[in-house]
């Protein structure tokens, strides 16, 4: 195949040096000097430093030319993969459509996790509302750039709602040590990856206060039911969750060290400011822009989601991450009831 990934941080890279080992495989980045240590010594030293990368992975900082690439493809073997945050999904699709008419379009794969602030909207209805009508999927799943890029197993979700465009997903990735699962519950895939990423925070809050495992496995089991609740007010498949998007997500992200999201809370159990976190994280961390989203969802929807408050105000309303717990500890019992 021949595939354009777009977005040269961690997750992006790391896709794109995967895909590189079956497929000819070119890397958009923004970063010049990224884009420069890729092509002349196989590395990207601002998010994954120290990790050599596929010598047949290319960078090319020229958008238009790094989106011909893949168009260069017999037509049926041709995928545009958007590794970019959720906050520039729209701008990345819209950049796309003033080079290339729909018409000529490859599939789509988009790689970021969360809910488009501002709007709500998940990533398939963003990628909906732009080019008006449904197109590609999400790889999703447990999956850290840093055991990608250095060729760790790992089994990942190609959600998407047309099988044609799920097989494009697992031709170009399912090789080597990732395994790539096909579904058809876009939505349950993508509430999954999102609020995965708060809950992470907030394990990562309990975790730094030394709440003990206890409190942390309760967490955990409590969040998946937050999650199981939106995605049903969703419209999700309810067992969609208890897969490599919900379930194997939410435990990597909130017990894995290498969490950007856990380490959000952990920092804030530490006492430390919001805007001091996200200068020492350096990376995006979805769960923070993803909060206040989410929050206000549940609110509109009517969904009980007590852990995604509690996180909210941890993060925007200045409450500390005692009061988030006691919050959480002191309101009334209630049955333990789970959807799905
Ligand atoms: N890092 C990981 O292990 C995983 C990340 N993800 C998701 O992938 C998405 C990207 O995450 P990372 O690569 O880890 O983030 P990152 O912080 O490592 O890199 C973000 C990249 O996007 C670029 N970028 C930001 N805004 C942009 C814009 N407006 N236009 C063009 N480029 C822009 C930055 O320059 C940077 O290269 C996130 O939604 C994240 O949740 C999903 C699975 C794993
Ligand atoms: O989504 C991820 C793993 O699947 C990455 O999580 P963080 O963004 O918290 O690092």
């Amino acid at each position: 195949m021949h595939i354009t990934v777009f977005g040269s941080g961690a997750w992006g890279t790391a896709v794109a040096t995967h895909m590189a080992f079956a497929h000819h495989v070119v890397l958009w980045g923004r970063d010049v000097q990224v884009v420069e240590s890729i092509n002349h010594v196989n590395e990207n030293p601002r998010y994954l430093a120290g990790i050599k990368l596929n010598l047949h992975l290319k960078a090319e900082a020229d958008f238009a030319e790094a989106a011909r690439h893949a168009l260069q493809g017999p037509a049926d073997e041709r995928l545009w993969v958007l590794g970019t945050p959720m906050g520039a999904l729209r701008a990345t699709l819209q950049a796309l459509l003033n080079i290339v008419p729909f018409e000529k379009w490859p599939p789509i794969v988009w790689l970021c996790k969360g809910f488009e602030v501002g709007t709500g909207l998940m990533p398939h209805q963003v990628v909906e509302a732009v080019l008006g009508k449904p197109h590609g999927g999400a790889l999703t799943g447990p999956s850290f750039a840093a055991e990608v890029a250095k060729g760790l197993p790992c089994a990942l979700t190609a959600a998407s709602a047309c099988p044609a465009h799920r097989a494009a997903m697992v031709a170009a990735a399912h090789h080597a040590a990732m395994r790539v699962y096909e579904l058809d519950d876009i939505v349950g895939a993508e509430v999954g990856g999102a609020v995965k990423n708060i809950m992470a925070v907030a394990t990562g809050m309990c975790d730094g206060m030394q709440l003990g495992l206890n409190a942390r496995a309760a967490l955990i089991t409590r969040g998946m039911a937050e999650i199981k609740r939106l995605a049903a007010a969703l419209g999700a498949q309810p067992e969609t969750l208890n897969g490599l998007s919900g379930f194997g997500d939410l435990i990597l992200t909130c017990t894995g060290d290498l969490s950007r999201n856990r380490r959000v809370g952990l920092m804030l159990a530490q006492g430390k400011s919001l805007e001091q976190i996200l200068q020492e994280l350096g990376q995006v961390a979805e769960g923070v822009k993803c909060a206040p989203v989410v929050h206000e969802l549940a609110a509109r929807l009517g969904v009980d989601m007590p852990i995604t408050a509690a996180v909210n105000a941890t993060l925007f309303e200045g409450i500390s991450p005692g009061e988030g717990v006691m919050r959480l500890l002191s309101r009334g019992a209630k049955s333990e009831q789970v959807p799905g």
